[in-house]
């Protein structure tokens, strides 16, 4: 049994588990380019928050090792122009812009061009490490507000995958199976494109935990029917005041753990918090393209010319969510007070609103 990992870096190559094919194919990709990096998250090659920014900040750095100039100026418009095109890859996740910022920041610490491009390799390392340690802090963090509870129910895969190592909202599963702490996890399976059936299943099924599928459709009967104790879920960007956008679907999970009076929690690092957004209706939500829900495995399963409304995520009001769980602590309402109390100016993403 192990825990699966999607990002690995040996000091001169990037390669990502592409997460396209789970799970019934394991293959690592070399992304060797900047337009590589840009592909394989735009793709969802390499998906989930933390995932998107690490794999960018590596991206990043990889690519400015082939802009040639002894010029500081211009090797630092070259990386702001690389950053701006990474960043455009996908809308909603905060983490790839907040990775990007940080790498960017190095350049203009920098000396000289050898330097910068040392300092930018150097911050890409570091962002991935210190990943790994929050989601594992996270998970530790989740252990404790889940002392008790066993049957727990989640969306999408915020998992190891999605992250440098053990996810955030499957952290706590993935300890809990290292330490003979059982839980019956309950994935629903996130259509369109079925992030929980093929990844969060896989994932935990490799780390020795009980996870049983659902559709997400059977959300409402399973909490009733199997007695789920908690919901928990990850995030791809947190307002200031707690509202909270996720894969869609989360809305509706958090809608039913009110009616069902069990908590909700969303685990996520202090680099999903954008406290610059003062709630979650300024949060950019990512439409698809519409062939993920007319069409499976490439059949039609709708007439065609069929409109479509697909936006890969919702926005959770923050009065729904008992709990986020961080790598620095659990917040709990009041979240605007409490949010900035906990995270201070830490995220870099802006002023207390
Ligand atoms: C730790 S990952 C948290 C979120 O990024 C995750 O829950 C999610 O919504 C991912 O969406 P995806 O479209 O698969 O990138």
């Amino acid at each position: 049994m192990s825990i699966p990992l999607s990002i690995k870096w040996n000091g001169q190559k990037l390669t990502i588990l592409d997460q396209q094919k789970l799970p019934h194919a394991i293959e690592y990709l070399t992304l060797e380019i900047v337009e590589d990096v840009y592909d394989a998250i735009f793709s969802l090659k390499v998906r989930g928050a933390p995932a998107i920014g690490i794999t960018a900040a590596y991206g990043l750095a990889i690519g400015a090792k082939r802009h040639d100039t002894d010029s500081l100026e211009a090797f630092q418009q070259y990386v702001e122009k690389d950053a701006a095109y990474l960043n455009s890859s996908r809308p909603t996740a905060v983490n790839l812009g907040w990775a990007l910022s940080r790498l960017k920041d190095k350049v203009r610490e920098a000396k000289n061009v050898p330097q910068a491009k040392l300092l930018l390799l150097a911050e890409a390392v570091e962002i991935h490490q210190e990943d790994e340690a929050s989601c594992r802090s996270i998970g530790e963090h989740a252990l404790v507000l889940l002392q008790g509870q066993t049957r727990v129910m989640t969306i999408c895969n915020a998992g190891s995958v999605a992250t440098a190592k053990y996810g955030t909202a499957l952290a706590p599963f993935h300890l809990g199976s290292e330490r003979g702490r059982g839980f019956e996890v309950f994935a629903c399976e996130t259509r369109p494109i079925y992030q929980g059936a093929r990844l969060t299943v896989w994932e935990l099924q490799q780390s020795g935990v009980d996870v049983t599928l659902i559709t997400d459709s059977m959300a409402a009967h399973t909490i009733g029917t199997k007695e789920i104790e908690a919901i928990i879920v990850g995030a791809d960007r947190i307002a200031a005041n707690g509202d909270t956008a996720n894969k869609i679907g989360t809305y509706n999970l958090a809608l039913l753990a009110a009616a069902f009076s069990i908590p909700f929690y969303v685990a996520a690092p202090v680099s999903t918090f954008d406290l610059s957004i003062e709630d979650g209706t300024a949060i950019p939500i990512e439409e698809r393209n519409p062939e993920e829900i007319t069409h499976t495995n490439g059949k039609p399963v709708a007439p065609l010319g069929t409109k479509v409304f697909n936006p890969a995520f919702d926005v959770t009001p923050a009065h729904l969510i008992t709990a986020i769980i961080t790598e620095k602590g659990i917040i709990t309402a009041d979240y605007q007070k409490n949010i900035f109390d906990l995270l201070g100016a830490s995220t870099g993403k802006g002023e207390r609103i």
